[in-house]
């Protein structure tokens, strides 16, 4: 069977995306996610976006990690809103479904401003924070995250039995100025370092700007800028989370899957 499919990326965190509102693609069959993110035997992705319809909304964003675990995915989002305008799904406002619950988002220029799962709490994790922004993030300050060993920490904190079994992701910040941070991050279910993380810069942000009294962050990644605007409650919560960035679709093509007989 051969299955159309488009190429995104979100400051350098990369989709394959795919116009799946009649819902014919195989999602139970991972090893296909896997074959389809994998960089060399497939078209390569960090990780693997269906659009499908979904009655209540404009559209259902369903996403895989490249090793085919399922989460939240912030940059992901901003390609599904770029992808669905493209489309012809929308045009430059919607409310959409993914794996956290409902988003609004909104095309701003060059910019998908896209409205983020309120967050109940951040908690402190060993010296360091934790915070559930649509998918888990563990965060570290540290001295200077350009020299910093982001894989080998990343993946012992990913591992460790604090997170089992499901892991976390794991962020690793330096404050730039007052406003802003330099956040890299390493990915679960990409089990790497990606060049950004949505949800994660999300959740640096978050924590940033309650320790700085902060409630919009400027944040810098290997793979571009990104900002956070939020407001916070009495009570430690956060809503009205903005994660604002460019979603780009870089080239489109056709692969042949052999479908598993079910
Ligand atoms: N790897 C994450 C999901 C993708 C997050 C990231 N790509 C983003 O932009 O939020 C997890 O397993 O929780």
């Amino acid at each position: 069977m051969e299955i159309s499919f488009y190429k995104y990326q979100g400051t350098g965190n990369d989709f394959v995306m795919i116009d799946d509102r009649d819902h014919s693609f195989p999602d139970k069959d991972l090893a296909l996610v896997q074959k389809l993110c994998d960089r060399k035997f497939g078209i390569g992705a960090d990780g693997l976006i269906l659009i499908r319809s979904k009655p209540g909304f404009d559209f259902e964003m369903v996403y895989f990690n490249a090793d085919g675990s399922q989460s939240m995915c912030g940059n992901g989002a901003r390609c599904a809103v770029e992808f669905s305008r493209f489309l012809g799904i929308i045009g430059d406002q919607t409310y959409f479904l993914a794996i956290d619950g409902e988003h609004q988002a909104k095309i701003v220029g060059p910019w998908i401003e896209l409205g983020m799962s309120p967050v109940s709490s951040l908690a402190n994790a060993a010296g360091d924070f934790f915070v559930n922004t649509g998918s888990p993030h563990h965060v570290r300050f540290v001295e200077n995250v350009l020299e910093y060993p982001v894989v080998e920490k990343g993946a012992e904190i990913r591992y460790s039995g604090q997170y089992a079994p499901k892991g976390t992701n794991v962020n690793f910040v330096t404050p730039l100025s007052e406003d802003e941070i330099y956040v890299r991050t390493y990915e679960r279910g990409v089990e790497n370092e990606t060049l950004s993380c949505g949800t994660g810069v999300t959740a640096c942000a978050l924590v940033y700007g309650y320790k700085n009294e902060l409630h919009e962050v400027k944040i810098k990644t290997p793979g571009g800028d990104l900002k956070v605007r939020f407001s916070e409650n009495s009570d430690g919560s956060f809503q009205n989370i903005l994660l604002i960035g460019p979603a780009e679709q870089v080239f489109s093509g056709k692969i042949e899957i052999n479908m598993k007989k079910t």
